[in-house]
């Protein structure tokens, strides 16, 4: 039976004096990569912050593995990348790790392990990450998301910046993940990635156009070619 880990029912989320989010409702069921899709400024970032308890809700409820979002149990279950590289320049690679690694209670294999799986693990440990480049700061941001394979892992435009090979091993990795038990929330405006989730939750302006199997909105849109199924759903909309 699967077991649901995030539902949304009525979600109204006000930014400044406008409206942002306009009622939205899905489930994500455990275990699955769901892909959060939308144009800029559609209210992906908006929608993660509400999920992960740190933006204010108008009205509406958020449940993550049977608590409301940004509950104290939920701390170190969820864990939120966001787009920008938050992680200590004047520490090495390992020590980065080893610090969430701390938090969350896991152990040294675990810390091998997340740097392995994002691939630094050619660099020597003792690197600090002032002296990495861009692609490998994210990589060491990723390690610390993932240390002790957490719940539920939230990631805003993970794999910007990354080339195609680490992109695709890193998608692997999600799915790996994902049988294990985790999951997955990705967020991105890059419609080929669309293809590599479980289900696909549509954004536009604020409003859920489509919360699906990306076979299933091939099929109901007749488009083979996800982009163009966004755009019809969005000229329908
Ligand atoms: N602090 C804020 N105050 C007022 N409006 C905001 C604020 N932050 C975001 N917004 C507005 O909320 C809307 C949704 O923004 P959000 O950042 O959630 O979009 P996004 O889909 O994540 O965009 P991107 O892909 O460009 O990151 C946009 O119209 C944005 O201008």
């Amino acid at each position: 039976m699967t077991t649901t880990a995030i539902t949304v029912d009525g979600l109204t989320v006000h930014r400044g004096k406008h409206p942002v989010l306009h009622s939205l409702g899905f489930t994500i069921p455990e275990g699955s990569v769901a892909g959060l899709l939308g144009p800029s400024g559609s209210g992906k970032t908006t929608l993660i912050r509400a999920l992960v308890g740190v933006q204010i809700i108008k009205s509406g409820t958020i449940t993550v593995l049977g608590d409301p979002a940004g509950s104290p149990s939920l701390r170190g279950t969820v864990r939120y990348v966001t787009q920008d590289a938050s992680v200590y320049d004047d520490l090495t690679i390992a020590e980065n790790v080893q610090y969430f690694a701390s938090l969350y209670g896991c152990s040294s294999d675990d810390v091998a392990h997340a740097i392995d799986a994002v691939h630094l693990d050619h660099l020597p440990g003792s690197r600090l990450v002032r002296d990495l480049s861009g692609g490998q700061r994210t990589r060491v941001t990723l390690a610390c998301a993932l240390v002790g394979a957490p719940r539920i892992l939230v990631l805003d435009e993970p794999t910007v910046g990354l080339d195609p090979v680490l992109r695709e091993d890193l998608w692997t990795m999600f799915h790996q993940l994902a049988d294990a038990g985790t999951t997955i929330l990705v967020a991105s405006h890059v419609m080929d990635e669309a293809r590599r989730c479980d289900r696909l939750l549509f954004l536009r302006d604020g409003h859920l156009i489509a919360d699906d199997t990306p076979a299933a909105i091939r099929r109901t849109t007749s488009q083979d070619d996800l982009e163009d199924a966004f755009l019809a759903l969005a000229h329908r909309d």
